[in-house]
């Protein structure tokens, strides 16, 4: 890309960086004389477009080694490696069965090859479906149903094990096969002699029940500051779920393309299945597959008809496992990845959000058949865009990444693509709407390994960006950095929930990222401004609130003094909320650390709450010198660095603790007591403390730290959740299961903000943890 960005001719980049939306058409259509006219951009579509040039294409020679592989580590009893070979090898190995094709195919191979390796590191759900799958290519494939009853054995499903090996004897050609089949089968025989059999296993463990509806009646308003915004049409008690919706168009992180499946970005199962086609997309199954449209199965009714040799007592059976799981082509879906799946390098190398555009255009032609033919065409997603507010950078790449978009599209597209002004300038504007409009799909992640082993690491809380997605009316919601509303993801699709009572008419409003207690009201409007290109106008950034004040503040230098010092950057931001707004929120709480008497009389100038530079104190105006505060603040954090490094792997020093112990005195006589900094450095020492067993220390640092975080969030927000999970955690390594008060707090956040869907977005450990200490109190 840097490289067709450095051909643009100067005079063209001018025009793009100072182009507003209306110019397009122009801009797009000097652009595209000069590429269409350069043989540069002719080599590097190429490039991406031509299957031959593909690696991402299937490649039968590298399934073949990885398969080799595969079978070495197997025999040599490392099943685990054996099994991530065979999984390497199904990507890339050819799928699609050819009907010429009688006997077993080198994907049946694989999967049953999978299926042993699975049944050999404990996992026998996982091995039945493998087996599932070769023998839905290849019926009669007898060790797929030798390795399908030892796993039905293993699960104690001994009626279906004993079908399965029956079947496995019939299949089996050789004699030294038939006697290993014989005997596996007496095993399960003399067991079923011995205990009932239990009932049809539920294979897929996945499935979950989110039956909670969402009633609540919302409706689309316009404002002069934030453009469209919902709100609801009545009264909405907290943690009511208010919208849930399927994704227009959605797409995997690339980050996450091995380990969360490309279609519900799920985590990806042991036995994951690959596209048919191409070596990129992995699926967590076979109805997720067929969602994406990544190849469908074939069905091979006929074929297995042909099994006369079954006898009637096992041909429901061998029926049900042979046919089960035939997704009918759905020719109304749309397949979000057909599209890309002809083997080219270009999906797998552009950037996400081309790729996601490449959806949008794909869908849209597909249901409308005009989207890019003419300047009036109804536009498939109505969302807003900011083209006019983005940097000059930002423009030209926009316009470069259009043309060579709809270029790779032209290749692997059933329909016609036009390469015009028209076409470019529109998928410009959809660039710019993805920028502002797709959100990114998270799921929770926590870093530990299991509680009771693990203590405090356990619990220790990150969100993960897995895919992005574009929802048409989820994108209504304006952001607020003081949210009532909070958004999560269940497989792909979204919910929102209020996380407050909200009144008539009220709006909805969702954070894009920052929120008040994170970041001070300059870095969240410094952030909202270059990812999202406006100027937030919410109640948060209108206020003057004591989080904002306190967060990165420093004590004021007179000790008998509460006030707060902040800097100079941070008193204009500030100082513009008085004077343009002129909020202040909650002056009792403000008054010990700021000059607020006479309150009523006050006119909106700034300069009766708000000294003009920074470095004074807000309470008594002594003058503190930040720079050189900031350097001593520094160099004591060094230590807490040292020990926040060594405490996640092992347990450290005691001279580390010590040092850090003395830098956190430091710390609390020169930071506010409501610096961020000191939650955090009461955070480091609680888990140092906990890594050494003195679990009375770490808790009383972790209880200090929850105590900050509740003055900069609220008590009920969603981060103190994650503190109290690692009290909790804290409190159970120390043999403490009596912490009841702790548990019913972290479950009532938990449960105000995700309501009925906590135990699916939540690992499940976690609600056992919260269950555990309930039970033991
Ligand atoms: C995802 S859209 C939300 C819907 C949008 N208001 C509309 O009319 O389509 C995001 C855009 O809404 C506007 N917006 C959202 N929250 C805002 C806020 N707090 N202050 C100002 N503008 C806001 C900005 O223009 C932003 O780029």
């Amino acid at each position: 890309m840097e490289r067709l960005k450095s051909l643009v001719p100067d005079e063209l980049k001018q025009r793009i960086a100072t182009s507003m939306s209306n110019d397009l058409l122009s801009t797009s259509s000097s652009v595209i004389s000069f590429f269409l006219h350069l043989e540069q951009f002719h080599l590097i579509t190429e490039d991406l477009a031509d299957p031959k040039m593909a690696l991402c294409s299937k490649n039968k020679d590298a399934a073949m080694e990885f398969k080799q592989n595969g079978n070495r580590f197997f025999s040599n009893g490392n099943h685990s490696l054996a099994l991530s070979y065979y999984s390497k090898a199904l990507r890339v190995a050819p799928l699609e069965k050819k009907d010429d094709e009688k006997n077993k195919d080198l994907g049946s191979v694989l999967f049953v090859n999978r299926a042993a390796a699975l049944y050999r590191v404990g996992l026998p759900m996982e091995c039945i479906r493998d087996c599932d799958r070769a023998l839905r290519r290849t019926p009669s494939y007898a060790k797929a149903w030798f390795w399908r009853g030892k796993a039905n054995a293993a699960l104690k499903d001994y009626g279906n094990a004993c079908s399965d090996l029956k079947i496995a004897k019939l299949m089996e050609a050789t004699s030294l096969g038939k006697k290993q089949v014989e005997c596996e089968l007496s095993i399960v025989l003399q067991k079923i002699s011995e205990v009932p059999s239990l009932p049809l296993h539920n294979n897929d463990e996945r499935l979950r029940k989110l039956d909670e509806k969402c009633e609540v009646e919302l409706e689309c308003v316009v404002t002069r500051e934030k453009g469209r915004g919902m709100v609801s049409k009545g009264e909405v008690p907290p943690s009511t779920l208010v919208h849930m919706e399927e994704p227009y168009v959605a797409i995997i992180s690339k980050n996450s393309r091995d380990s969360h499946c490309h279609y519900c970005f799920d985590e990806l199962p042991a036995d994951y299945v690959p596209c048919t086609s191409c070596s990129i997309p992995l699926y967590c199954s076979e109805t997720c597959r067929g969602k994406a449209g990544g190849g469908m199965p074939r069905n091979r009714e006929a074929e297995i008809a042909s099994h006369e040799s079954i006898p009637r007592e096992l041909k429901k059976h061998f029926e049900d496992i042979t046919l089960k799981g035939i997704i009918p082509e759905n020719l109304n879906m749309f397949h979000e990845h057909d599209h890309e799946c002809s083997g080219a390098n270009w999906a797998a190398v552009l950037p996400s959000e081309l790729v996601l555009a490449g959806r949008v255009i794909v869908k849209a032609l597909g249901k409308r058949g005009d989207f890019l033919d003419t300047a009036e065409s109804v536009e498939p997603l109505d969302l807003c865009h900011s083209y006019s507010e983005l940097a000059p950078n930002v423009k030209l790449e926009s316009h470069i990444y259009s043309i060579v978009l709809l270029r790779c599209l032209q290749s692997s597209c059933s329909f016609e693509i036009p390469i015009n002004a028209v076409s470019v300038s529109r998928t410009i504007i959809l660039l710019s709407q993805i920028r502002v409009n797709a959100m990114a799909v998270v799921r929770i992640k926590s870093s530990g390994e299991h509680l009771s082993f693990c203590g405090f690491d356990a619990s220790s809380i990150e969100q993960v960006k897995v895919g992005q997605a574009i929802y048409a009316r989820g994108s209504l919601f304006n952001h607020s950095c003081q949210p009532n509303i909070h958004i999560y993801f269940l497989s792909r699709n979204l919910y929102i929930r209020t996380t407050e009572q909200v009144a008539e008419g009220h709006p909805l409003e969702l954070s894009y990222g920052p929120q008040i207690g994170q970041w001070t009201c300059k870095d969240r409007q410094k952030f909202l401004k270059e990812e999202y290109s406006f100027q937030c106008q919410c109640s948060g950034c209108s206020t003057v609130l004591l989080s904002d004040l306190a967060l990165n503040s420093v004590h004021c230098v007179s000790r008998d003094c509460n006030g707060i010092v902040i800097e100079t950057a941070q008193v204009s931001c500030e100082r513009n909320k008085i004077k343009h707004h002129w909020g202040i929120s909650s002056p009792e709480s403000l008054e010990p650390y700021l000059q607020i008497e006479n309150l009523n009389n006050l006119d909106r100038e700034p300069s009766r709450v708000l000294p003009l530079g920074g470095g004074y104190c807000l309470k008594c105006r002594s003058f503190c010198d930040l720079h050189s505060s900031q350097a001593a603040i520094d160099e004591a954090w060094i230590n807490f660095e040292r020990l926040k490094d060594e405490a996640t792997t092992i347990e450290p020093g005691e001279s580390l603790i010590f040092n850090a112990s003395k830098s956190f005195n430091f710390l609390k006589l020169k930071l506010h007591p409501f610096n961020k900094r000191i939650a955090e450095a009461e955070d480091i020492l609680a888990k140092a403390f906990c890594r050494v067993g003195d679990y009375q220390s770490a808790q009383n640092h972790c209880c200090s730290s929850i105590m900050i975080l509740e003055k900069l969030y609220s008590p009920k927000h969603i981060v103190i959740a994650y503190e109290l999970l690692k009290l909790l955690s804290i409190k159970m390594a120390s043999g403490n299961y009596t912490s009841s008060e702790t548990a019913d707090r972290l479950n009532n956040i938990l449960r105000w903000y995700y309501g009925s869907h906590v135990d699916a977005v939540f690992p499940s450990y976690m609600g056992s943890l919260v269950k555990g200490t309930n039970g033991c109190s």
